[in-house]
């Protein structure tokens, strides 16, 4: 494979469950790629769909209910969404790993932490020796940060904090050196100064280890501290893409600028976009986010998903009308929806 490939390519995903309430269209045409050693953020409000799109990668999403109906991943010149279990279980873990937002959920409390993590490394490094496997735990554990390594191996789970519990999963998430670090929410569990510790960590590891980082969060105030890029998501679409640069210095989206205003110290007088996300049995039609946009036009309430549109510079893009031809994208900064939205017949204060 060419370097210039990315490395994972994710084309027009969907992922939907099946359930008793109808088809919940979770992750709906979701695209975006990860370069090499790239940290690309997923941010977007509480059941937005970061969750099942990371997870859809290695296909660790329950299924069923869970169905991937249609979209590609490539993964380093290969499709994944066509691969087995069998074949992914020699990815996961491996060149791909995931960590999750509960440190606790991660650990067997029966086993010792070292032999946890040298678990991972005799499934897919059968040709180490078991004094090279514990070699290379106390490595991981020292390099993750935890002190005295070589004698906390033969410590239990019980008998480290929170923080130092998720020192240990990022240890067994990198003892194979994966290409790829799926990182969900990983300090949300955690209290503030921890957090703070293992975001330092996360990055000076992604360094070390040379290695790409998908970070999923719905706090956008810690994606500018460790991401590349940023993908903003809303009810399974993708609202906005660019670099850290670009979205934070320039946000397009109005959902993207309403998330940055809710941002403390931002000055925006709101904590919490009005309303909520539409239900993921019954989403809108339109742009997403029509129902809940100040600027929402009749254009945007009919038909898909407004394309993804380029905004200022070529590494930014967004899902909205307004960077299409026939609108103005300075309507978005005139901070009233009234005037924009006298071009729409249906104008209702966007709500509805
Ligand atoms: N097993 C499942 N069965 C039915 N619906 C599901 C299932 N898993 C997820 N969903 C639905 O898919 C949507 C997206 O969920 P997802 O967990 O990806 O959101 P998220 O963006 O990660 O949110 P959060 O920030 O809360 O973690 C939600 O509406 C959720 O209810
Ligand atoms: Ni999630």
């Amino acid at each position: 494979m060419s370097d210039r490939e990315p490395l994972l390519s994710v084309d027009g995903l969907k992922t939907y469950f099946h359930t008793d309430e109808g088809t919940a269209y979770a992750v709906d045409g979701v695209s975006f790629d990860v370069e090499r050693g790239e940290t690309v953020a997923i941010v977007g409000e509480s059941g937005s769909g970061k969750t099942v799109t990371s997870e859809s990668i290695t296909k660790i999403l329950d299924m069923p209910p869970g169905e991937i109906v249609e979209g590609s991943i490539t993964f380093d010149g290969t499709e994944l969404t066509t691969k087995t279990d069998k074949e992914l279980q020699k990815i996961r873990g491996n060149r791909i790993s995931h960590i999750f937002q509960n440190p606790q959920n991660g650990l067997n409390p029966v086993y010792k932490v070292g032999r946890q993590i040298g678990e991972t490394l005799r499934i897919h490094r059968d040709d180490l020796s078991k004094g090279e496997v514990r070699k290379r735990v106390v490595d991981l554990l020292d390099r993750t940060g935890i002190p005295e390594a070589s004698a906390r191996v033969d410590d239990y789970p019980h008998e480290f904090s929170g923080g130092m519990k998720q020192r240990v999963l990022i240890a067994m998430a990198l003892a194979c050196d994966p290409d790829l670090l799926i990182a969900d929410e990983p300090t949300t569990a955690l209290d503030v100064t921890i957090q703070a510790q293992i975001l330092r960590l996360l990055e000076d590891i992604q360094d070390e280890f040379d290695m790409s980082v998908i970070f999923v969060t719905h706090d956008l105030g810690v994606v500018s501290e460790i991401a590349d890029r940023v993908v903003v998501m809303y009810s399974g679409k993708v609202m906005e893409a660019g670099t850290v640069e670009d979205v934070f210095r320039n946000p397009a989206h109005p959902y993207t600028k309403a998330l940055i205003e809710c941002l403390p110290g931002r000055g925006g007088s709101m904590n919490r976009i009005p309303g909520s996300l539409p239900a993921v049995t019954d989403p809108p039609e339109g742009c997403r986010f029509s129902p809940r946009c100040a600027y929402a036009t009749e254009d945007c309430r009919t038909g898909g998903q407004p394309a993804m549109h380029a905004v200022h510079s070529e590494t930014h893009e967004a899902s909205c009308v307004y960077y299409g031809a026939g609108y103005d994208e300075a309507e978005l900064d005139t901070g009233s929806a009234d005037e924009t939205s006298s071009r729409d017949t249906m104008a209702d204060g966007g709500t509805r």
